[in-house]
């Protein structure tokens, strides 16, 4: 059996795995998957490169497979659960609209289609005599009507002559008839819907307040029985027959749980039983969305290898991001769906134009959520969140997986708190943490002590905040020095590339002008070079560029065509670039945690990698475009300061570096300009890009540690009999 499946994992899959050299589950999937494929909510923080990806696609890919074949067969629907009908007083989960969600306990429904009104009845009704009361109280907003109807009424409650619904906008309906009555109702207000089947009145109340009469039962009505009745499009209702204390039972009458045995019926009506829950095209089950097109890529790609063994039902994917031409999404789409895989621009356009409904979504991924949060995505995430029905079709619950290197963030504690459903956290640091494999320096860059940037014949052009400061040589003004470290830290980086030979890295710089100037300088390198032994190919990949550029500027680095890839933050989380042993961070990055994703590209799957960081020790005046610029930085020449209402700060680098090693709780190594890596530091057996060398504590060096103990021990342990025998049995 291979590993995946003691995991729970199907061999069609574990199959796969195995041929992606996967032999064993890393220690977060060996944790998540199993509580994936148990149903439940998995916030997941580990390391960098730590096989996250994994860990939440194979669990999915798993339950989505086996639904999509439940449904193909009709088994385990909510068909064949609902064979069983229930003995209590709850809402039936038989006898409801199919994108109707109904919680375990049968007190909750919930329908999130924008377009259709989604009904349930009870499953159980009362007839003949007496009066009977039960509480719906609405949830959330959206549309309802709450009331009573008989067995053969429709469940759009009031479309016609055996349903009496009250609506929230103040309406009662009877056969499609809609007439003023009562007042309007919404969020968090209790209705009291009272049946007198002595007299035939059924009437409402809000909050307590009586209604007066809604509706007077036509005789054969009256004579039937009569269930409560629900209908909601886009809403949730709790519903309250008697098994809690209702808040306002109206004198004289019963709680529906405390009617007389005699005047109770069960619904035997099956509207969902008369057939398997059915796949709505547009509905997919699973909605993962990625901060960026690449890493939405990747984890689509992931799927795809995952599922090559899987045969009928075929799952379907769709991956969902921008530069795509729409009109094509939404003819897939219209093929129908399984698994969507998106960024947020391109999700939000699907999802808000009802292209892609939540009406099945059993999965809610945010990957990089603290990333995702920090693009100031969270009410776009919580509008989601809101849409998606709590409980599928099925009767399952929804599952919310919420992972990152660095989840350890008020922000996303306080999303799981509002969002997620008793999480469980797969933790294993505690903490943000960088993976054993990946060796951090520092380089200092200071232009006080180094002049050699007052000689430079050539070097990168700056990105201009001091066009207007008259810097240069000889100079020893803030400015200046400000512009000699933007000079210096390339050089460095350059001198860093000649002495360890790096012919593959990720090199951040934290402007897109930033970028573009990097990569002209290197391609003005290598001018003239044959391009295969070109020492600086390179490429850029960040927000300005056209999506189809990205792609291939991406691709041609992970195939090896060119050496540097150019980029910002957009590229810090999440990219895997097989074996990619150096990355090399021009300035660090604005936000601490990102420190952590950016070198994080590098010690992947138990490869080594080293990531060298130059850092200013002067204040550097950088851009800082916010909100206030109203290009958004595109021709902004406003070099003041943003305290005088310009789009400039002077980045104090030493303090950011100050800051990521609390963060850490570690003090990252420096090293001089010369860029010399202490080997005895890495124990000189380190090879970047390739599998870590095991030191003296793994298993095998070990046991050769071992045997010259072992050999004294048994020596001693053969003296010691031959000395008792001797005794004892007075041997020679
Ligand atoms: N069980 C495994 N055995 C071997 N390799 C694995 C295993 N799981 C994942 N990998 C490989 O490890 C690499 C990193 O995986 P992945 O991209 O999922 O990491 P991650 O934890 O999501 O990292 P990040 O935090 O940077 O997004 C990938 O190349 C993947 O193919």
């Amino acid at each position: 059996m291979a590993a995946f499946e003691e995991f729970g994992v199907l061999p069609e899959i574990g199959k796969a795995v195995e041929e992606m050299e996967w032999m064993l589950p890393t220690d977060v999937q060996s944790e998540a998957i199993p509580l994936i494929l148990g149903g439940g909510d998995v916030l997941m923080a580990a390391e960098t490169g730590s096989g996250k990806t994994g860990a939440f696609c194979l669990p999915i890919l798993q339950i989505v497979w086996e639904t999509l074949k439940d449904m193909e067969s009709g088994k385990g629907s909510s068909a064949e659960q609902g064979t069983k009908v229930s003995t209590s007083w709850e809402l039936s989960k038989n006898d409801r609209t199919p994108a109707m969600a109904i919680s375990p306990d049968g007190l909750t429904c919930q329908a999130r289609e924008f377009k259709d009104w989604h009904g349930v009845r009870g499953s159980k009704g009362v007839c003949n005599s007496g009066k009977y009361y039960y509480e719906a109280k609405i949830v959330d907003e959206g549309l309802c009507r709450v009331g009573w109807s008989t067995g053969q009424a429709a469940l759009d409650l009031g479309t016609d002559k055996f349903g009496f619904g009250f609506g929230g906008t103040g309406k009662k309906s009877n056969n499609k008839q809609f007439d003023s009555y009562g007042e309007a109702f919404g969020k968090n207000d209790v209705i009291g819907c009272m049946l007198d089947l002595d007299t035939g009145r059924v009437a409402f109340s809000k909050n307590g307040l009586d209604l007066g009469t809604a509706f007077q039962l036509p005789h054969q009505v009256q004579r039937t029985t009569l269930f409560p009745a629900i209908c909601v499009k886009n809403a949730e209702i709790s519903v309250n027959f008697g098994t809690k204390p209702m808040a306002y039972l109206p004198k004289g009458y019963k709680m529906l749980t405390e009617a007389d045995a005699t005047f109770v019926k069960t619904n035997e009506n099956s509207a969902v039983a008369q057939g398997p829950v059915k796949k709505i095209n547009n509905a997919p089950q699973a909605i993962i969305i990625e901060p960026s097109r690449e890493l939405a890529e990747q984890t689509y790609q992931q799927i795809q290898k995952f599922q090559k063994y899987l045969e009928k039902p075929v799952v379907r994917q769709l991956l969902v991001i921008g530069g795509v031409n729409i009109k094509e999404q939404m003819s897939v789409i219209e093929e129908g769906v399984d698994i969507v895989v998106g960024t947020p621009g391109r999700l939000e356009d699907m999802i808000g134009g009802n292209y892609i409904s939540l009406s099945q979504c059993r999965f809610f991924v945010l990957d990089e959520a603290d990333g995702l949060l920090k693009q100031g995505l969270k009410n776009f995430i919580t509008n989601i969140h809101n849409k998606i029905p709590k409980f599928t079709p099925d009767g399952k619950r929804m599952q919310m997986i919420v992972c990152s290197a660095t989840l350890h963030d008020f922000d996303v504690k306080k999303l799981s708190e509002t969002l997620m459903h008793f999480p469980t956290w797969v933790d294993l640091k505690g903490e943000d943490s960088v993976p054993e494999t990946v060796h951090h320096v520092v380089v200092k860059v200071d232009p006080q002590e180094d002049v050699s940037w007052e000689r430079l014949t050539k070097h990168v052009q700056t990105d201009g905040v001091h066009s207007a400061d008259g810097v240069g040589p000889g100079k020893r003004s803030a400015e200046t020095l400000s512009e000699a470290v933007k000079m210096l830290k390339v050089e460095y980086a350059i001198r860093s590339i000649k002495k360890h030979n790096i012919d593959r890295a990720i090199i951040f710089c934290r402007t897109k002008l930033d970028c573009d100037n990097l990569e002209r300088y290197l391609k003005s390198l290598s001018r003239g070079c044959n391009p295969r032994d070109n020492p600086f190919s390179c490429v850029c990949l960040h927000g300005d560029r056209k999506p189809q550029e990205r792609k291939s500027n991406y691709e041609s680095f992970k195939q090896g065509h060119v050496k540097f890839l150019i980029c910002t933050d957009v590229a810090a989380r999440g990219l895997d670039i097989g074996g990619l042993p150096f990355m090399l961070n021009i300035t660090l990055p604005d936000d601490k945690t990102n420190y952590v994703h950016r070198i994080g590209r590098v010690g992947r799957a138990d490869r080594m990698g080293l990531a060298i960081s130059f850092v200013s020790t002067v204040p550097e005046k950088v851009w800082y475009h916010g909100e206030w610029c109203s290009s958004r930085g595109r021709n902004c020449y406003n070099t003041n300061t943003t305290d005088r209402g310009g789009c400039c700060v002077w980045f104090n680098e030493p303090q950011y570096l100050a800051d990521i090693e609390e963060h850490l709780k570690i003090t990252i190594d420096q090293v001089g300009a010369e860029v010399e890596i202490p080997r005895n530091e890495f124990d000189g057996k380190v090879s970047y890009g390739q599998k870590r060398v095991q030191s003296g504590t793994n298993y095998k060096d070990h046991v050769a540690q071992m045997v010259p103990a072992v050999n004294e021990l048994s020596k001693m342990e053969s003296t010691a009999q031959l000395t008792y025998l001797r005794r004892h049995f007075k041997l020679a």
